[in-house]
């Protein structure tokens, strides 16, 4: 007979580790299994590493405003590669051991690959458990071409990149969604010639048009952009030709980053008896993370849906905690919130354009090259658009790329998870001189078009209560 656990996680990654932390509250009576390195996609070669590059990439491009600053020599400086990528990975190890830490499970831990034998059985490692529920959060790998295998480190992805001790002098990226972009420019911008392919105009999932034509202008100010066919890779002596319709070149490294497949092979979903799509997943419910009515929950990149960190977190917490109840609950998501760390900062906050092109919304927006503090620092490049409901004035999303996009991008997610009209968000104190002010400049952009127009920015109050302060 074998042991019958509470649950049994499958995959030690950010959602992972986000249900563990539920299961632990309720029982010992658990297993967490992973396949593969432990520290999970994020710490180890993901969200860290990457920032990490972008942050050396970029603090060596602000020698390109210090002429104009009034700051002479920059041309003196000069990037070492190796140990920009030494520090990358000293850093991104501290990350990947305070995940190791913090997820430590003792005994509960078992490394190997897991295969689902049905909604309660999981194999690993030859040994067979019965689980009263299951957490799947395996998520993705890089898209990868098996025939590219023989070109060793000439063809890269972020799995591989952050593990060269240095890198070519020509580096062709292909894919411009969040990872590629990101990747091209900092490649760019530590002196590497970069020429990314994509199949079409797009860039970090941005569907303005306005926004992301912006956006594509000032990339293309940074390194070449071959929009064609799906590009084929050949040996080319020691390096590699990268060929999409009458575009060839030949580059030293080709960093491939177009897109992620989930990790479901062998995994055994087909035996869970509910129809998988192509991808080879399951319908679940995205508030839930249940799989029918199974107690099978899914959790993290797994699902594309949201591949994004905070996501998997949350999706991690809800399926720890919805396995160990008597009956599921529903939880309400958040307002969607997608940054890419390209400058000027890429970003999509609740609704996109496209999802509002049949709602009846107004536009407010800011161009970011004549706003006073982008100015000032010489960030003044990049366009933000709101939308909003015309009728109510009810923030519903906003696409961007803008200078300090970031934190733009979080104030707005904040004003829309809080259902907040643009005179609502009018109402809040903006300082001087900041980027803040440029996002004002949109909210009253869109205020003006409003079917109800207020005459200010500031509610009237009860003469009562007007000499009142906050
Ligand atoms: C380069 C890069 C940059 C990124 N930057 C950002 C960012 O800036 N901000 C952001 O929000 N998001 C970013 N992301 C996305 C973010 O990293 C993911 O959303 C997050 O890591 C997903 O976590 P997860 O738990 O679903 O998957 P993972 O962390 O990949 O965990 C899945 C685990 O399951 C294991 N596994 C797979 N199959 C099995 C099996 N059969 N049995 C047992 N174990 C198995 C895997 O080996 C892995 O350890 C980035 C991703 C990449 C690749
Ligand atoms: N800053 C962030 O939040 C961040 C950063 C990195 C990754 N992520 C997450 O990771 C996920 C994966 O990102 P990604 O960039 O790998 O994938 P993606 O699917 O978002 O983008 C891949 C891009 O490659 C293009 N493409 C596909 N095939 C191609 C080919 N043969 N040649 C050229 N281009 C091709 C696609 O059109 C697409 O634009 C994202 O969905 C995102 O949620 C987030």
């Amino acid at each position: 007979m074998s042991e019958t656990l509470d649950t049994i996680i499958i995959g030690a990654g950010s959602a992972g580790l986000a249900a563990l932390r539920e299961v632990r509250k309720h029982t010992d009576n658990y297993r967490i299994v992973n396949d593969g390195p432990w520290g999970t996609t994020c710490a180890r070669v993901g969200c860290m590493p990457s920032k990490l590059l972008i942050e050396a990439a970029n603090a060596f491009h602000e020698r390109t405003s210090f002429d104009t600053f009034g700051i002479r020599g920059a041309a003196q400086l000069s990037v070492d590669l190796p140990a920009v990528l030494e520090r990358v990975r000293e850093l991104r190890d501290v990350f990947v051991s305070g995940t190791i830490k913090d997820s430590d499970a003792g005994d509960h831990q078992i490394n190997g690959r897991a295969e689902l034998l049905g909604p309660t059985r999981v194999r690993v490692n030859g040994k067979e458990w019965n689980a009263r529920s299951i957490i799947v959060a395996t998520g993705t790998r890089p898209r990868f071409d098996d025939a590219w295998r023989s070109l060793g480190n000439r063809v890269l992805t972020t799995d591989t990149l952050f593990e060269q001790t240095t890198l070519g002098r020509r580096i062709a990226v292909l894919g411009l969604g969040p990872i590629g972009l990101e990747m091209a420019q900092a490649l760019a911008r530590l002196g590497i010639e970069v020429t990314a392919f994509a199949t079409k105009k797009s860039a970090a999932g941005l569907s303005d048009p306005d926004v992301l034509n912006t956006l594509w202008s000032l990339l293309e100010q940074e390194f070449a952009i071959h929009v064609g066919d799906s590009a084929t890779l050949n040996a080319h002596g020691d390096g590699v030709e990268v060929v999409s319709g009458d575009k060839r070149i030949v580059v030293d490294q080709v960093l491939v980053a177009t897109g992620r497949v989930p990790n479901v092979e062998g995994l055994g979903l087909a035996t869970l008896g509910v129809p998988l799509d192509d991808r080879g997943l399951p319908k679940m419910d995205p508030n839930t993370r249940q799989v029918g009515a199974l107690p099978v929950f899914i959790a993290g990149d797994l699902d594309p849906s949201r591949a994004l960190l905070h996501e998997a977190v949350d999706e991690g917490h809800i399926a720890g905690m919805n396995a160990m109840a008597d009956t599921p609950q529903d939880f309400r998501r958040r307002t969607l919130l997608a940054i890419g760390f390209c400058q000027p900062n890429a970003a999509i906050v609740g609704k996109s354009f496209k999802a509002l092109v049949d709602q009846d919304i107004v536009i407010g927006h800011i161009d970011f090259s004549k706003q006073g503090r982008a100015r000032v620092a010489q960030q003044n490049a990049g366009l933000l658009r709101l939308y909003a409901e015309r009728s109510s004035g009810k923030l519903l999303g906003a696409e961007m790329c803008a200078p300090a996009g970031e934190h733009l991008a979080h104030l707005l997610a904040l004003a829309i998870n809080n259902g907040l009209t643009v005179q609502k968000m009018l109402n809040m104190p903006i300082y001087h001189p900041v980027l803040e002010e440029g996002l004002r400049t949109a909210l009253r952009r869109a205020a003006a078009q409003l079917e109800a127009k207020a005459i200010s920015d500031l509610d009237k109050c009860d003469l009562r209560t007007r000499s009142v302060m906050d």
